[in-house]
């Protein structure tokens, strides 16, 4: 026989009751632990990317349905910066204006329980978190279709921070209107400059008449149709909401898979999660082969390198520094040896970071 509406409610009222008791039992030990960071530490670091990576890909691994393991994790997510917010109110600065992806990449990343703050310029971002008005910071850093985003590289250079942390997410682009657009009279389409390159086939194909602007971000773009009637923008879910606009189109984007990395800088190094990547600024003296013989210690000791990017120094025209990602963790005995072959050879390394993979 199978169970009555109300007994499958009783039933799912009591396992309620259970999880109420047993989150907030978990908040009681993140609360705990808390104080033990104090307790050891005279500056203690609260937030432990490393440690959350930890629980997450656990709970993605042991994960037997119904529930999809990604959208469990996602759960545990809001869970622990429920718990992390207990522990202390975080601060996270991120390219705004409110509505970007880098928002959503920040709350992807820290859950909804962080104070996000919106700034207007990547440097900006940089400065906030080295002044210790935000703990953290989000910063775009490539996108799958257009490459890299060469400012955030720069910002590097000149910046002691750290990364702690990559955030993947998968962008999709959507046509919009706003309350006073007339879409038989449209003449303009606003968008940031990424986002139009990378819908340019589909504007080519679908709009092809219509000016494209770039404006400064895609939620600018948004905001400027609240007082428009001839124009449209491009942009993604969280701006759309945020203003209100209607959809004439969804996912634009020329590649289905259209995804942009994002890292988390702040001021402190995170120890090793099992799972790592390591991002470094190597300089060396221009000469033949200079670039072949940086990475032949990678070859040696089967470090995989996962982006190679190359910037001018700055310094003298016709300089240049590389930026590498590779798997592991500096503390990684092999990664260890790769670093000190590269600096025996004469080159400057400057580690930007060891941290998680994304897993999320
Ligand atoms: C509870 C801790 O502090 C924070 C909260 C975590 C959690 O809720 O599981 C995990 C790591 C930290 O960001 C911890 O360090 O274990």
């Amino acid at each position: 026989m199978t169970d009555s509406l109300d007994s499958l409610r009783d039933q799912i009222d009591a396992l309620d009751q259970q999880l109420q008791t047993l989150l907030n039992r978990r908040a009681e030990l993140a609360h705990a632990v808390a104080d033990v960071k104090r307790r050891e530490d005279s500056n203690p670091v609260f937030y432990r990317p490393e440690r959350e990576a930890q629980v997450l890909q656990r709970i993605k691994e042991r994960n037997q349905g119904p529930i999809d393991g990604e959208a469990m994790a996602r759960l545990f997510r809001e869970v622990m910066s429920i718990c992390l917010a207990l522990e202390q109110p975080m601060r996270v600065a991120f390219l705004g204006p409110e509505g970007t992806f880098t928002q959503q990449a920040a709350i992807k990343h820290f859950g909804h329980a962080v104070e996000s703050v919106p700034l207007g310029a990547i440097d900006e971002v940089f400065r906030e978190v080295e002044a210790g008005a935000a703990h953290y910071g989000v910063v775009p850093v490539e996108n799958s279709t257009e490459g890299m985003v060469s400012h955030t590289l720069d910002t590097f250079m000149s910046s002691s921070l750290k990364i702690c942390g990559e955030v993947e997410l998968r962008i999709h682009h959507h046509l919009l209107a706003g309350p006073h657009t007339r879409r038989d009279k449209v003449t303009r389409v606003y968008s940031h400059q990424q986002t139009l390159a990378q819908c340019r086939q589909w504007l080519d194909a679908h709009l092809p008449t219509v000016e494209r602007i770039p404006v400064s971000s895609n939620a600018e773009a948004a905001r400027r149709l609240r007082d428009e009637w001839n124009a449209l923008a491009i942009a993604g879910d969280m701006a759309a909401e945020l203003y209100g606009l209607e959809r004439v189109q969804s996912n634009i984007e020329d590649r289905p898979d259209n995804t942009t990395r994002f890292l988390v800088i702040g001021r402190q190094d995170t120890p090793p999660s099992g799972r790592d990547k390591t991002s470094m600024l190597v300089t060396g003296k221009n000469r033949p082969g200079l670039l072949s013989d940086m990475l032949l210690p990678f070859r040696e000791q089967g470090v995989n390198l996962t982006r190679l990017e190359s910037r001018p120094s700055r310094t003298a025209n016709w300089s240049y520094v590389f930026f590498i990602d590779c798997e592991g963790h500096k503390e990684d005995p092999l990664l260890k040896s790769v670093l000190e072959k590269l600096e025996g050879d004469g080159n400057t390394i400057r580690i930007l970071g060891s941290y998680p993979k994304a897993v999320l």
